[in-house]
C-alpha cells in the first residue's frame, strides 16, 4: 500500500453551492435536474478499490493513497441491526420558500443509504447545510425530509438536534432499515473546530461510520474526520469512491492526449490546480478572468479587465514551465469586451492584443473557441474547471457554452470528460449536457483540492482497503 503524502493546508474558501445557486437564480438561470450514474462502483465496489490501489503518483510532489475500504465491502452480516453514522453532503440550494432548487446532492447520496437499509442497518444520517453561525432555523434540514423519503421509498425520521438525550432515544427506537436524519451538524461551532468531545458524542450514536460527503471531504470537521477516531470500521460511501476514482484515477493515469481547461476569475485560486495539471496534461487551455493577468505579464494592454497585479511574475513562470514541460498552453487569441460589468453592457470582439482603455474582457472570442475546439479534437481525456467568461450574463456566456457543447460532443465519441465542480457544473447544467459527461463532481472546493494533488481529511481518516492484486 502506498504511503500517505502530507496533506496540504486549505488554500482558499470556495464559493458555496448555496451562494452559487442563489447567484444563478437571481441571474435568471434555471438548472435542469441531472442523474448521476453509479453503475461501475455500485455494481462492483471492488473495482474502485482496484483502481485506487494502482495509483502511485499523482502530481510529482508525492505519493498519495486513496485506496479506502468501501461500504460495498460491508454485507448483511456486517450491517444487520447495526447503527451506521453516515455523513453525507446534503448542502443543497433552497429558494426563499425553502424549496430545494437542485436535488443533485440528495440523489447522489441515495445509493449508499439504500445499500445500508437494504442490508438491515439503522442509518443515522448527518449533514451540514450552508454556513450557519449557531442554531439558525433557515438552515434546518427539515425541508430535505420529503425528497429524501421519496427517493429512499421510506419515511425518514427527523431529529431536532444532532446530539443529546432526545436523539439517543430516537436512535434507540429506529427499526432495522430505518433512517434518522440529524439536524444540521453546523449548528454546533464544535463541528467546524473538529472538537474531539463533540466528535465523540456524534460517534457514540453509532457502531460504524460511512463517509459519503465528497463535497465536504476537504474539511477536517468533527462529522467528517473527527468521528473516524472513535468509530471502526470507518469506510467510504459509493459517491465518495466514485469521485475519487474519476478525479484521481483519470488524472493519474489518463488516456492521452490529456487536456485540461481551466477558467474562472482568479489566478490565485487556481494556481495550485494549474501547476499540478502542468505536470500531467498534454494540452492546457486557459480562459475566464484569469487570462488577463497572463496577457499583462506578456506586456499586453488589458483595459479595465480583471488583473491580479501581484501574480504577474507567477503567470510568467507558469508560461515558462509549460514550455519547459512541452505542454501546449493555449491562451485565447480574441476576447469579447464590454464597456461595463453588466448584462446589458455594450460589447464587441477584439484581438487579445487590442483591448482599449476603459473596456474589460468578459468572454473568450469566436476565434479562440475555434482553436480550443481544434485542440480538443484529438484528446482522449478532458478535465474542465471554471467558466470561460462571465457566463451568468447571456451576452458573455458563449465561450463557456461552446466548451460545454464541445465536451458533450467528445463524450459522445468516447472521450472521458470530467467536470470538476463549481461554476463549470452550473454551465453544463445550463446547456443541458450534464447527462452525457463521464463525470460531474458534486464538490467544487473538494475537487479542486484533489486536482491540486492534496489529500482530503475526510478520506485520510477512513480505513485502508485490503490490498488487491493489480
Ligand atoms: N473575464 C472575466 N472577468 C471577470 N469574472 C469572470 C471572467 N470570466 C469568468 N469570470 C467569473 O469567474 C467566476 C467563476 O470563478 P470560479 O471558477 O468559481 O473560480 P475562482 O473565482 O476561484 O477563480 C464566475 O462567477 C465568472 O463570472
Ligand atoms: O458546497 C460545498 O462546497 P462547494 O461550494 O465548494 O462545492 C460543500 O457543501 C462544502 O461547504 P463549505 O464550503 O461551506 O464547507
Amino acid at each position: 500500500m502506498a504511503s500517505a503524502a502530507t496533506p496540504g493546508s486549505l488554500s482558499f474558501i470556495p464559493t458555496s453551492s448555496r451562494a452559487r445557486s442563489q447567484r444563478l437564480a437571481s441571474s435568471g438561470l434555471r438548472l435542469p435536474l441531472r442523474r448521476l450514474g453509479f453503475s461501475s462502483v455500485a455494481a462492483n465496489p471492488l473495482l474502485s478499490v482496484h483502481v485506487a490501489a494502482k495509483i502511485r503518483s499523482f502530481n510529482g510532489k508525492g505519493v498519495i493513497s486513496m485506496a479506502k475500504k468501501s461500504v460495498g465491502d460491508l454485507t448483511a452480516a456486517d450491517l444487520k441491526g447495526k447503527k451506521v453514522f453516515v455523513r453525507a453532503d446534503l448542502n443543497v440550494p433552497l429558494d426563499e420558500n425553502q424549496n430545494i432548487t437542485d436535488d443533485t446532492r440528495i440523489r447522489a447520496a441515495v445509493p449508499t443509504i439504500k445499500h445500508l437499509i437494504q442490508n438491515g442497518a439503522k442509518v443515522i444520517l448527518s449533514s451540514h447545510l450552508g454556513r450557519p453561525k449557531g442554531v439558525t432555523p433557515k438552515f434546518s434540514l427539515n425541508p430535505l425530509v420529503p425528497r429524501l423519503s421519496e427517493l429512499l421509498g421510506i419515511q425518514v425520521v427527523k431529529a431536532d438536534d444532532c446530539i443529546g438525550l432526545e436523539v439517543e432515544k430516537q436512535v434507540a427506537s429506529l427499526p432495522d432499515g430505518g433512517v434518522l436524519l440529524l439536524e444540521n451538524v453546523r449548528f454546533y461551532k464544535e463541528e467546524e473546530k473538529n472538537d474531539p468531545e463533540f466528535a465523540k458524542k456524534l460517534a457514540s450514536l453509532a457502531d460504524l461510520f460511512v463517509n459519503d460527503a465528497f463535497g465536504t471531504a476537504h474539511r477536517a470537521h468533527a462529522s467528517t474526520e473527527g468521528v473516524t477516531k472513535f468509530l471502526k470500521p470507518s469506510v467510504a460511501g459509493f459517491l465518495l469512491q466514485k469521485e475519487l476514482d474519476y478525479l484521481v484515477g483519470a488524472v493519474s493515469t489518463p488516456k492521452r492526449p490529456f487536456a485540461a481547461i481551466v477558467g474562472g476569475s482568479k489566478v490565485s485560486s487556481k494556481i495550485g490546480v494549474i501547476e499540478s495539471l502542468l505536470e500531467k496534461c498534454d494540452i492546457l487551455l486557459l480562459g475566464g478572468g484569469m487570462i488577463f493577468t497572463f496577457y499583462k505579464a506578456q506586456g499586453l494592454s488589458v483595459g479595465s479587465s480583471l488583473v491580479e497585479e501581484d501574480k504577474l511574475s507567477l503567470a510568467t513562470s507558469l508560461l515558462e514551465k509549460a514550455k519547459a514541460k512541452g505542454v501546449s498552453l493555449l491562451l485565447p487569441t480574441d476576447v469579447v469586451i464590454a464597456d461595463k460589468f453588466a448584462p446589458d453592457a455594450n460589447s464587441k470582439v477584439v484581438a487579445a492584443s487590442e483591448i482599449p482603455d476603459g473596456w474589460m474582457g468578459l468572454d473568450i472570442g469566436p476565434d479562440s473557441v475555434k482553436s480550443f475546439n481544434e485542440a480538443l479534437e484529438t484528446t482522449k481525456t478532458v478535465i474542465w474547471n471554471g467558466p470561460m467568461g462571465v457566463f451568468e450574463f447571456d451576452k458573455f456566456a458563449i465561450g463557456t457554452e461552446a466548451v460545454a457543447k464541445k465536451l458533450a460532443e467528445l463524450s459522445g465519441k468516447g472521450v472521458t470528460t470530467i467536470i470538476g465542480g463549481g461554476d463549470s457544473v452550473a454551465a453544463v447544467e445550463k446547456v443541458g449536457v450534464a447527462d452525457v459527461m463521464s463525470h460531474i463532481s458534486t464538490g467544487g472546493g473538494a475537487s479542486l483540492e484533489l486536482l491540486e494533488g492534496k489529500e482530503l481529511p475526510g478520506v485520510l481518516g477512513l480505513d485502508e482497503a485490503t490490498p488487491v492484486p493489480v
